[in-house]
């Protein structure tokens, strides 16, 4: 299992997470974000240290030219649309860097899912939220158990440090990857190394795939 840690917006916590062998760093350009990393970090600053860990751009509802220049300047590998962005500007976005389209799961299932299956190369599902994410709050991960879809998906919304041996139960054939964000911080976008180093130490090492 993969680990992302999102909502970087330190220079100094992008190098700890690449020391501590995490596989991706969430950058959000989303400017109502206490997160937000636009005005904190620089392209280059995270092109340079974020050399050996996948770059993931998180967006809502911004338009193509904002992606497309972000994802250039900041060298991004792979944007996760948070919002309620369409089926076509997936498509169009795809044609140039991968595509993580985020759905919020709550009792009615895991949104339109299905329909994006054609322009996402993953999907992300988090707890439902009228600020979209960063909420700490948990979703029942069994609404996803009759998830059927060839995309491997990051199971995420607030997923915190005791949660280890709750990931390591619960078993999906398409779970690629957790995500974790405001449960391992000190302040917004202030992340807390120890408990970050801890998780994924114990993650990495009793996990089996
Ligand atoms: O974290 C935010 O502030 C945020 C705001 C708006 C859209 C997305 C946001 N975060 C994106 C993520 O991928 C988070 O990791 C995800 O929502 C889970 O966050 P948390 O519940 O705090 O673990």
């Amino acid at each position: 299992m993969k680990i992302k840690v999102c909502g970087i917006t330190r220079p100094e916590d992008l190098e700890a997470l690449v020391a501590l062998g995490a596989d991706y760093a969430g950058f959000i350009f989303y400017g109502k974000s206490p997160r937000f990393a636009g005005n904190k970090l620089d392209g280059r600053t995270v092109r340079e240290k974020g050399k050996h860990i996948g770059k993931v751009g998180v967006f809502v509802n911004a338009d193509a030219q904002q992606v497309l220049q972000t994802v250039k300047d900041y060298g991004l590998d792979m944007i996760q649309l948070h919002g309620h962005e369409s089926i076509a500007l997936c498509e169009q976005l795809r044609a140039t860097v991968p595509v993580m389209k985020v759905f919020h799961v709550d009792e009615k299932g895991y949104g339109q899912a299905s329909s994006f299956r054609e322009v996402s190369d993953y999907f992300l599902f988090d707890t439902a939220s009228a600020d979209y994410g960063g909420t700490g709050r948990q979703f029942n991960w069994e609404l996803l158990k009759d998830y059927r879809l060839d995309q491997p998906f990051f199971l995420s919304g607030g997923i915190g440090p005791d949660d280890v041996e709750a990931l390591l139960q619960w078993r999906h054939e398409k779970l690629f990857a957790v995500d974790v964000n405001s449960r391992f911080e000190t302040a917004p976008g202030v992340k807390d190394m120890e408990k970050v180093a801890a998780f994924i130490k114990q993650l990495k090492q009793n996990i089996k795939k």
